[in-house]
């Protein structure tokens, strides 16, 4: 029987460990206290999956030394804190690492994977695509990715992983797996402005074509597959993340194309990685020299510029071929 220690006990983490007690039994390292607390006695995550009944197979746990014996262990905190939280968790060198985390760190523009590269030496996968927490947490379907440059790895993974409602599809182009889901964070606050302006569903479809576009300019950019991005963990998770209130990433987009300020609508232990992502992501467009209207227009907003203006500079462009 496999065991699985999952990093991070955010609703990711929660649900992913609600998943994966259908398999084995399942370590889980939350920071907060009170969320160890709640989840060994109620059997419940309040803070951050409110309403989910959690398994027994389950135990939550403030120590990292816990999670070390563990055959397989998730990395499930946001990308902006993934170096500090993997360099303390003092992993066996073998133990296969899956990092869950869809963003680009702050000052490096390094993925994921690249980040966890420049601290660790196990074989690592990374998992990403269309999959809201309280979903998979209470067993809807759901289909995604999990990418390894690794074919044996991957094929390993997901033989543990697979639960009859939770589909994992392999994919050894890691690269294209991590661009998607941070690229389509961004948008979805693009979609949500868009909303919250009442632009209208027109603007919204234009806005996802758009902007799979500029997400597949990045990714190829950078050496991914189209088609990768195309597939799951790219134009599937768009779809997903642009198209509904469940998402936070949208959510915080809705309120700031209503006006309302920033910092009330990132207050709130719940993370929007697309708030995080939209200024690294330009500057990492800027240096793979591609074009990222949509994803340039939501950093400014994110830095301040009016909504209005926004929208109007960006409607502005010169008219150009699809
Ligand atoms: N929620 C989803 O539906 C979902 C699905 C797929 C992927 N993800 C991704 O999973 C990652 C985690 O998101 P989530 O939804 O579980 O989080 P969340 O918004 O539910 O909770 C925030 C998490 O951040 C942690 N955190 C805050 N400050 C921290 C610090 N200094 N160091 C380490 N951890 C800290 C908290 O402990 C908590 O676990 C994100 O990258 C997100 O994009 C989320
Ligand atoms: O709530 P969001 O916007 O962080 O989206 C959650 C997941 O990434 C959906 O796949």
């Amino acid at each position: 029987m496999t065991t699985f220690g999952i990093i991070g006990g955010g609703a990711w983490g929660t649900a992913l460990a609600a998943t994966l007690a259908g398999n084995g039994p399942v370590t889980l390292w939350a920071r907060e206290a009170d969320v160890v607390a709640a989840i060994n006695s109620a059997r419940e995550n309040p803070q951050f999956l409110p309403g989910v009944p959690l398994p027994a197979g389950i135990t939550a746990t403030a120590d990292l030394a816990d999670i070390v014996a563990s055959d397989i262990v998730l990395v499930v905190v946001p990308a902006q804190h993934l170096r500090a939280t993997l360099a303390l968790a003092a992993l066996p060198a073998t133990t296969p690492i899956i990092l869950c985390a869809k963003g680009i760190e702050a000052g490096s523009h390094k993925l994921m994977l690249e980040v966890a590269r420049d601290l660790v030496p196990n074989p690592i996968a990374v998992l990403s695509g269309p999959s809201f927490a309280h979903e998979v947490a209470a067993g809807k379907p759901c289909a995604i990715t999990l990418a390894s440059e690794n074919k044996a790895l991957g094929e390993r993974l997901i033989a543990a992983m697979a639960r009859p409602t939770f589909r994992l599809y392999q994919s050894d182009d890691v690269l294209g797996a991590e661009i998607g889901g941070a690229v389509k964070n961004v948008l979805a606050i693009a979609c949500g402005v868009v909303e919250g302006a009442g632009l209208g569903l027109n603007a919204r479809a234009a806005l996802i074509a758009r902007g799979f576009a500029e997400m597949t300019r990045f990714g190829v950019a950078r050496g991914a597959r189209a088609e990768t991005l195309a597939g799951l963990s790219g134009l599937g998770d768009l779809v997903l993340t642009c198209s509904s209130e469940n998402s936070r990433n949208f959510r915080l987009g809705v309120g700031l194309g209503q006006g309302r300020p920033l910092a009330d609508l990132l207050a709130g232990p719940a993370v929007a990685e697309g708030a995080a992502t939209a200024p690294v992501l330009v500057e990492a467009a800027r240096a793979a020299q591609v074009d990222m209207p949509i994803c340039a227009a939501v950093a400014a907003l994110l830095a301040g510029a009016p909504v209005k203006e926004t929208i109007s500079a960006l409607l502005a462009r010169p008219l150009k071929a699809e």
